[in-house]
């Protein structure tokens, strides 16, 4: 080849080199006109390291593409522990496009999704960002927020708890038939059928009373079956528990008078620790299910938490309650709550009063004064003295108590479900003259049931 062929393909390459740089210069360039000023600014802004938010699982090393199948459990696709540039705090700004990275949402600490190595920065730090996301995290809310009860009707609520009475019914109702189903009895066995009333709580008087009825039955009517035994067992034990007593609970508004309605005020008494608050909460159940409007008073101002207590009763049902704060007069809070009960225009209040005294007189100088004070404005229409069943013979000292200092006008014996002494119900009937009405058979918020002597017997018995 010659010189100038030479020469002039060095010219040549020469020329398309020159072009080359120019064409590409000018590309660039023109690429980097579409920018915007913010982006530009991002772009030439210096890396601030990491930032918490969104983009951290953008950034990542390991997340999957935007497009693939959700991710396992967070154990199996977690992103490898973070690169030294997700822990500086500036390095990754989001990008312009990205929404605003919201505030973290405080989960439990249990829903969390964490896994050990990742970094426990913001609550989504170590979730890939095409994991699925959390919803609302559910949380078990405060009884008191909880919808009103809808509540057991009352009719025949005896014959369904039935069996709470089991363990009375066991040594009472089915020794006593065992005896008497046994055919002629001798002295012997008579003497067993006495001890088996005693044991049962029914003391010596209606013991005697019961087992002289029972001779004198058997011997006019003759217990040939066990059918006839449980007939005339029934028949004594019915009687013995005076099914002619009112029973009534007196808890119905007045009729309008020139004062308008009023509202009937009951009076729940008792000695601490026996079911009184308990019990006033279960009697609101029953008025309100009766579609009765009822207002609470919380008496019981010598502990807080008693009050506490009958507030839950009142919400769960949807009756307010009146309360004062700890150690006021009780009768103070009595009568105001039979004012806002008379100006509410409520069918009844209920006042559930303390039995933390320690002499007669402290009892009676404040049942007296909450009684007196609370028929300033309306009728005293029930006191409903509670007893515990399984005291026994404690249950009847209290009762005579109260009944020297206050009307008793019915008997609540709580408790029944816990004891095999069902037989207190007849004594305490005789001790006070006045009727038990209301039964409590449990915990449960509609374990109060009527107290009515047939299907009391027939649960005994069968
Ligand atoms: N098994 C059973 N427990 C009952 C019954 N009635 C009430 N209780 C329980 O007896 C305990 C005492 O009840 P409360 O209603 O707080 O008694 P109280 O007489 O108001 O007591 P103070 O407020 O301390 O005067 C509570 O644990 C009740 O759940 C019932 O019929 N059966």
């Amino acid at each position: 080849m010659s010189t100038t062929s030479l020469i002039w393909i060095v010219v040549v390459v020469a020329a398309l080199l020159a072009v080359a740089i120019v064409a590409g210069v000018a590309l660039s360039r023109r690429r980097r006109i579409s920018l915007t000023e913010t982006e530009r600014d991002e772009v030439e802004k210096p890396a601030k390291g990491y930032q918490a938010g969104g983009a951290i699982t953008f950034n990542a090393p390991t997340a999957p593409p935007r497009s693939a199948a959700p991710p396992e459990p967070v154990e199996t696709t977690a992103p490898e522990p973070a690169a030294p540039r997700v822990v500086e705090p500036e390095a990754a700004e989001p990008p312009v496009a990205e929404p605003p990275v919201a505030e973290p949402v405080e989960h439990p600490v249990a829903e969390r999704t964490e896994v050990d190595g990742q970094p426990g920065v913001g609550d989504d730090a170590s979730v890939p960002r095409d994991s699925v996301k959390r919803g609302f995290v559910e949380v078990d809310l405060p009884e008191e927020a909880s919808e009103i009860d809808e509540i057991e009707p009352t009719a025949g609520r005896l014959e369904r708890l039935r069996g709470r009475l089991s363990r009375s019914r066991s040594t009472f109702g089915q020794g006593l038939l065992g005896l008497l189903g046994a055919g002629d009895l001798d002295e012997d066995s008579w003497t067993d059928v006495e001890d088996t009333l005693l044991m049962a709580d029914l003391g010596s008087a209606i013991t005697d009373q019961v087992v002289a009825a029972l001779r004198e039955q058997i011997a006019t009517r003759g217990v040939r079956t066990p059918d006839d035994a449980r007939a005339l067992l029934r028949d004594v034990l019915v009687d013995a528990l005076h099914p002619e007593m009112d029973r009534v609970v007196h808890a119905l508004p007045h009729s309008a008078g020139p004062h308008g309605v009023k509202p009937a005020v009951l009076l729940v008494v008792g000695v601490n620790g026996v079911g009184k608050t308990t019990t006033t909460g279960k009697l609101a159940r029953v008025l309100v299910a009766d579609g009765r409007t009822v207002l609470l008073g919380a008496a019981d101002t010598f502990r807080a938490a008693a009050a506490d207590q009958l507030e839950t009763w009142g919400s769960r049902v949807g009756a307010s309650t009146v309360r004062g704060a700890e150690g006021a007069d009780p009768a103070s809070v009595a009568f105001e709550a039979v004012k806002q009960g008379v100006n509410a225009g409520v069918d009844t209040v209920l006042i559930d009063t303390a039995g933390r005294l320690h002499t007669k007189t402290g009892l009676m100088d404040e049942l007296g004064k909450v009684k007196r004070v609370v028929e300033k404005q309306a009728e005293v229409d029930e006191v409903l003295l509670v007893l515990d069943a399984t005291t026994g013979q404690n249950g009847l000292t209290q009762a005579r108590v109260f009944a020297e200092v206050v009307d008793v006008t019915g008997i609540v014996l709580t408790k029944l479900d816990g004891t095999a002494k069902g037989g207190i119900v007849f004594q305490v009937q005789r001790e006070l003259g006045v009727p038990v009405k209301l039964v409590g058979l449990g915990e449960g918020a509609d374990h109060l049931a009527p107290f009515e002597p047939q299907a009391f017997v027939d649960a005994l018995l069968n």
